[in-house]
């Protein structure tokens, strides 16, 4: 694929002292917004994560995709793309296993009792703690994105109205030696996406003048991507961007997301403080689940843009 790399911002979050109200947070939240609008991603270094929990997940996740398929299986959901997620005919690379709640030890412990009902301490407490602390990474990009636009007063609203669900992914290596799609292009449905990957790249980025880039992550760091319900309730001020990952060469893909997630039942309302003249209402009130549900239909997965389908005005 003639498919050029993508310089993105690197935005450091590893400061001793990264506190509201700092110089260096008003620097950091300043990179943010600028890489959120113009590109809806960047590349994060958060070094709170400790080397064994960046390598145990990898192992965990290895692990968990190794049990037989009827295990797997057994993690419904009844939300769209939330449980097991696999075998199919359109990605026949992908597969990937959603945890709701992952950050939450008894959350964690239960989701673990399904797939190991003798148990598995190390698996357990792997996605617990890594989900747990890398959520003060999207708690913190958050606080900025919500700072920067001005919208304090909606903070602790905003803040409380989420919460996370881990999803790790693997893609087989294709059988001959083509670049073949692992997940077809997409914007991710959520607030905020936090991806980690092992040294397997093949994440590629839509820009805004419509052109593919491969997103090659400095080792290390995090892929940041703005989901549609934070772009609708900025009322489109910050880019949600198509992305898709396609795979090549002989060695597997495993990537780890945390998302953000709209709470079941939570209306998202754009805050009147983002409306006016020049930017008038994009995205009518919605529910995320009733949009998700919407979003796995044919039509869903037909049009351009499901959160314009959706609830546009
Ligand atoms: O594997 C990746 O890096 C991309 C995964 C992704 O885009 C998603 O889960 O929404
Ligand atoms: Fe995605």
């Amino acid at each position: 694929m003639g498919s050029k790399n993508i310089n993105l911002p690197k935005i450091n979050f590893s400061h001793e002292d990264l506190k509201p109200d700092t110089l260096v947070w008003n620097q950091v939240k300043s990179q943010v917004y600028k890489a959120l609008v113009e590109y809806g991603c960047f590349e994060a270094s958060f070094d709170k994560i400790p080397i064994h929990l960046r390598k145990s997940i990898f192992e965990v996740s290895q692990e968990m995709f190794d049990l037989p398929l009827q295990t797997k299986l057994k993690n419904i959901s009844t939300k769209p793309f939330h449980g097991y997620v696999g075998q199919h005919q359109s990605v026949p690379l992908y597969e990937s296993m959603g945890i709701d709640d992952s950050n939450i030890p008894h959350k964690a412990e239960k989701f673990t009792q399904i797939l190991w009902p003798q148990g598995n301490p190390s698996f357990c407490k792997t996605i617990q703690s890594y989900s747990e602390q890398l959520s003060e990474l999207d708690q913190t990009i958050r606080r900025m994105i919500v700072e920067s636009l001005g919208l304090e007063k909606y903070m602790d609203e905003h803040m409380n109205s989420t919460n996370y669900l881990l999803r790790l992914i693997k893609y087989k290596t294709p059988q001959n030696s083509e670049t073949e799609m692992g997940l077809r292009a997409h914007t991710d449905t959520k607030i905020l996406t936090i991806l980690y990957q092992n040294h397997v790249n093949g994440l590629q980025l839509l820009t805004k003048d419509k052109q593919w880039k491969n997103i090659n992550p400095t080792a290390g760091t995090f892929t940041i991507i703005i989901g549609d319900s934070l772009h609708a309730w900025t009322n489109g001020r910050i880019h949600a961007p198509y992305h898709r990952v396609l795979i090549r060469g002989n060695e597997r893909r495993y990537s780890i997301g945390l998302f953000s997630t709209p709470k079941d039942g939570y209306t998202i309302t754009t805050p009147k403080e983002l409306i006016n003249e020049d930017h008038p209402l994009l995205f009518k009130p919605h529910k995320h689940l009733e949009f998700l549900t919407f979003r796995y239909t044919e039509e869903g997965m037909q049009c351009e843009s499901a959160l314009k389908t959706y609830c546009g005005v």
